[in-house]
């Protein structure tokens, strides 16, 4: 045994196509090093990939078979137009179950995407989407409009999360999770969101989780959690079946499609581990987003009153077609998703058998790759002051700072066949709420926070967690006109926003 692994060890080392890419010395012999970087940094993969851009460059061998891009034409290499590119095994992590999100195959993926994609056209979305995310914005006004009243502290990171997962529940089986409406977390989503951390750290390796999740059963907490939050997503998608509801959700879509072709209970896995993906992937992006983006604004207020200007000449600002078009809002949005991606490492691919070229750098087939969006979307050869946060470079004032931009660097939502399907009903959340709240309340830190924590306590569990508590107080404006506040605005001069 002992001289198999040795005689594994030094090809691995000395021999193997990717010998010639510089990365960590045992990374070259095996993935479980990065298994217990995950463990050390409480699942900041984000950093640990970052720390390994700035040692050794822009492509870096992070595994036997696995070399790490941090060139910006990575994205577009393997997800772009044309590409030969597949999903790595890293997808089978959740077998048995098998969703849009983890098929490898990709005539199956396109198969299932052509029928999510009818629950995502633009008539589809305007169909449901008005009532749902203005209703459960309202709701969550509600909790805002209380504490602003009562002068309390908002917990911002929960009531982002909540919407977030009464929005996906709604959208998924006309079914709330009704957290804002409780002002408590529900059981199901409580599982859901602790198993999520179980695969940040174990994600390196995706054959130990495979492992655990077989074999763990009802031994790891984990692995019963996920079994627990399965069960439920499971039980609303056997009710979605069963409803005579009239309403549309995705999963009216999803089943429509299977009566049609008279598969339903042969698609049974499928429609279950959708339902598992609709709570999930497009809940905690989402609300991640919600909870950075309030944070920039509490840092910054100069951008609250940006966005306050803008949005006042906005009688309704429930009318989406608008919305769509400011420049600061979604210059805001796009910041934020720039700096923090809602999936920060995820999306990783294996290049086809003859191998690919990226910027002149030839990667031999058969090889993982990794293309980090955290860091990728933070060099100084994309963005000029990369790690700033500068909504204005999105749109042309101050277009010194577009000068220098590479948008190949930036790709929150994924690109080509696996790009994310969700996106222009996420838009749309993030605007309606950023818009309703800041064009209602200006808000700043409770005593003693500064937000720092929830970026550096960020941790990234395929989909991405903020640090911390984002506590945060609210006071109504007093009318709609735009003008300085000293209170909300501090030591920022924002006198040349009024003139
Ligand atoms: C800010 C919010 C969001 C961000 C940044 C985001 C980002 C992404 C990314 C990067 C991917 C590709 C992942 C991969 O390559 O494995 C993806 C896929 C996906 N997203 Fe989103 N997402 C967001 C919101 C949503 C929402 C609201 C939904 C609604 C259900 C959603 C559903 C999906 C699905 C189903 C896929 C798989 C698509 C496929 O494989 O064909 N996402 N998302």
């Amino acid at each position: 045994m002992t001289s198999l692994f040795s005689s594994i060890g030094v090809y691995r080392v000395f021999f193997h196509k990717l010998r010639s890419f510089p990365g960590p010395y045992l990374a070259r012999v095996s993935k479980l090093w990065h298994v217990w970087k995950c463990v050390k940094s409480r699942s900041r993969n984000h950093l640990i990939l970052d720390d390994l851009y700035k040692q050794y460059g822009d492509f870096v061998r992070t595994g036997p078979r696995e070399i790490t891009v941090f060139h910006p034409d990575i994205l577009y290499a393997i997800d772009g137009p044309g590409t030969k590119c597949s999903k790595t095994d890293w997808y089978d992590i959740l077998l048995p179950e098998i969703a849009i999100n983890t098929a490898r195959d990709k005539s199956e993926h396109d198969h299932r995407r052509k029928i999510w994609n009818r629950a995502f056209t633009t008539s589809a979305l305007a169909e449901y989407q008005h009532d749902v995310v203005a209703g459960l914005a309202g709701n969550l006004e509600e909790i805002i409009e209380k504490a602003a009243r009562d002068e309390e502290v908002v917990r911002f990171d929960e009531c982002a999360y909540w919407f977030g997962f009464d929005v996906m529940g709604q959208f998924a089986f006309t079914q709330s999770f009704h957290m804002l409406k409780s002002r408590e977390w529900h059981h199901a989503v409580s599982l859901l969101r602790a198993t999520g951390q179980l695969l940040g750290t174990f994600s390196p390796v995706p054959w130990l989780s495979q492992v655990g999740f077989q074999v763990g059963g009802n031994l790891l907490k984990g692995v019963r959690d996920w079994n627990e939050g399965l069960g439920w997503c499971r039980g609303r998608m056997a009710e979605r079946i069963k409803s005579t509801i009239k309403k549309r959700d995705i999963s009216s879509y999803l089943i429509e499609e299977s009566q049609k072709m008279g598969s339903l209970e042969q698609d049974r896995i499928w429609l279950n581990s959708d339902a598992i993906t609709m709570v999930v992937a497009g809940s905690e992006t989402t609300s991640a987003t919600l909870i950075f983006l309030f944070n920039h604004l509490a840092r910054d207020p100069i951008h609250q009153l940006k966005l306050f200007n803008e949005l006042a000449a906005v009688p309704d600002i429930s009318n989406h077609a608008v919305l769509q078009n400011l420049p600061h809002l979604n210059g805001v949005i796009n910041e934020t998703l720039r700096l923090h991606p809602p999936v920060p490492t995820g999306g990783n691919r294996e290049t086809p058998p003859e191998g690919i070229t990226v910027a002149g750098t030839y990667i031999p087939g058969n090889t993982n790759i990794v293309a980090p969006r955290y860091t990728i979307a933070r060099l100084e050869t994309c963005f000029k002051d990369a790690s700033s946060f500068i909504p204005e470079r999105w749109y042309n004032e101050g277009s010194e700072m577009k000068g220098n931009d590479n948008r190949k660097g930036f790709a929150p939502f994924g690109i080509g066949r696996y790009g994310c399907v969700g996106k222009q009903l996420a838009l749309a959340e993030l605007r309606l709420v950023t818009a309703l709240l800041v064009k209602k309340y200006k808000f700043w830190f409770a005593e003693g926070g500064d937000g720092q924590e929830v970026f550096d306590g960020m941790i990234d569990k395929f989909t991405v967690e903020p640090g911390g508590e984002l506590k945060l107080k609210f006071r109504l404006r007093s009318g709609s006109t735009p003008r300085p506040d000293s209170a909300v605005l501090g030591s920022v001069d924002a006198s040349s926003y009024y003139e």
